[in-house]
């Protein structure tokens, strides 16, 4: 069980989130829905640990994750909005910098990377690759550690539908594996795979009932 205890997060004197808490399970995904500006980054910025909050506890197995940096570390993933990886150089290049080399060959013919078709691009560097390849890439970089919890950031904004297909069999192999997904998303496609929604307004997280109508979704959001 994974537990979000009264989160609070202000900028200067901007409230951006007011205890937020949620609890989830191991192999589900929860889907974070807001619109522009109402904090969904913000709140995955500090369960990374990229962000301070002001008070709150992000409670892993009886661990706080906030607290422990180390456990943290081995635990959690980060998938940006915007990519982590290094222009300059190939895809082969930036992965080696998260996995071992030994490790990467294997994970190449039958892990992540192969999952979501690296091989095929391995040796393009990333100022040339489409923003598919580079949202597919950061995803095996941020898994190379193989974390229990992902926190992903609009992993389908502007993919075309093989990109995203990609995408989704990957998470669900993840959710299928016991791994726990907090997904930030405005995908029609993403809310599908999510097994709880939320709805972030005013700083507020409130349970949302999603029943695949969009236009009532959209209403709720404004
Ligand atoms: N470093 C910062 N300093 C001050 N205000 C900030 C900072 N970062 C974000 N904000 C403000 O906090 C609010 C929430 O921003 P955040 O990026 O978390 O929203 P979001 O829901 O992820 O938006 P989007 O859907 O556009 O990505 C916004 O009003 C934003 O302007």
């Amino acid at each position: 069980m994974i537990k979000i205890k009264g989160i609070e997060k202000k900028y200067i004197k901007k409230i951006v989130l007011k205890d937020i808490n949620f609890e989830m399970n191991e192999g589900s995904c929860v889907g974070i829905l807001g619109g522009n500006g109402s904090g969904k980054t913000t709140l995955l910025s500090v369960l990374a640990g990229i962000l301070k909050p002001d008070a709150g506890q992000f409670i892993y197995m009886g661990r706080d994750l906030l607290r422990d940096k180390i456990f943290r570390r081995s635990t959690v993933g980060l998938i940006p909005q915007t990519n982590p990886l290094i222009e300059e150089l190939s895809a082969w290049d930036n992965l080696i910098l998260w996995y071992d080399k030994n490790e990467l060959l294997k994970a190449l013919k039958s892990g992540v990377p192969a999952m979501l078709g690296i091989d095929e691009f391995l040796n393009v560097r990333v100022s040339r690759m489409s923003g598919g390849m580079k949202k597919r890439l950061s995803i095996a970089c941020a898994v190379a550690s193989s974390p229990r919890v992902l926190l992903m950031d609009e992993p389908s904004a502007a993919l075309d539908l093989v990109c995203k297909e990609h995408i989704h069999n990957y998470i669900n192999a993840f959710k299928k594996a016991g791994g726990s997904i907090i997904l930030v998303t405005h995908d029609e496609g993403d809310l599908k795979l999510c097994t709880r929604h939320y709805i972030l307004k005013n700083g507020i997280l409130e349970a949302y009932i999603y029943d695949g109508d969009v236009h009532k979704l959209v209403d709720r959001i404004r």
